[in-house]
């Protein structure tokens, strides 16, 4: 596991996503960062200097999902308090953003925005889908339709809806 890790890291991915514990693990499988152990109970902010760790040795960004996320290029960190806790009932939701981060990373290309940005946008973009889905699925709502739910506002979502609920933060800038 250690190993592939590496192999993985040595490709230059240009953003690495994962929860809180994956990203614990991956610090310290990589041996740069110390874990307490890996399960589900982290909160991603436990994973920050894991990640802030991961992103400045690979020269890449690194982001932490979970109730807020926390993306960093090792410097800055940015914050999304989007989505809702039914996204870990279902199974895919870390693989789907995770894509959608890659898309949009490579749509932020030949533009100023940097992979930090659109890596907070994907996840924002991701989480406002569930939410909307919440809003307009029958209550109570139950992981089968929210499934279905979701899909159908990922296709529907415009850029204007994101505009207008996205909620970022600011954790850290590249001076603090
Ligand atoms: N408690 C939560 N509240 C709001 N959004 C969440 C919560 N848990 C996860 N998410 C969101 O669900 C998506 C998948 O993240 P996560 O569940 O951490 O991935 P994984 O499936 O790899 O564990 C992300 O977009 C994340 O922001
Ligand atoms: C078991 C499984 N089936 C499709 S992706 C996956 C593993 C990843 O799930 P998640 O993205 O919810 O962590």
């Amino acid at each position: 596991m250690a190993n592939l890790c590496k192999e993985l890291l040595a490709l230059k991915p240009a953003v690495v996503r994962g929860n809180a514990s994956e990203i614990l693990a991956l610090g310290a499988a990589t041996g740069k960062t110390q874990t307490r152990g890996v399960d589900s109970s982290h909160g991603a902010e436990d994973a920050l200097p894991a990640a802030r760790a991961i992103a400045s040795l690979h020269s890449c960004v690194v982001a932490v999902s979970g109730e807020v996320d926390f993306v960093t290029d090792g410097d800055c960190v940015a914050m999304v308090h989007n989505g809702d806790a039914l996204l870990q009932a279902i199974t895919a939701t870390g693989c789907s953003v995770t894509a959608l981060i890659a898309a949009f990373v490579v749509a932020a290309r030949g533009t100023p925005e940097s992979d930090l940005v659109a890596t907070a946008h994907a996840l924002a973009f991701f989480n406002v889908a569930a939410e909307a889905a919440l809003e307009r699925l029958p209550k109570p709502v139950g992981p089968g339709s929210f499934r279905v739910g979701l899909l159908d506002q990922l296709y529907l979502l415009r850029g204007e809806d994101i505009a207008s609920r996205a909620k970022f933060g600011v954790y850290a800038t590249r001076s603090d």
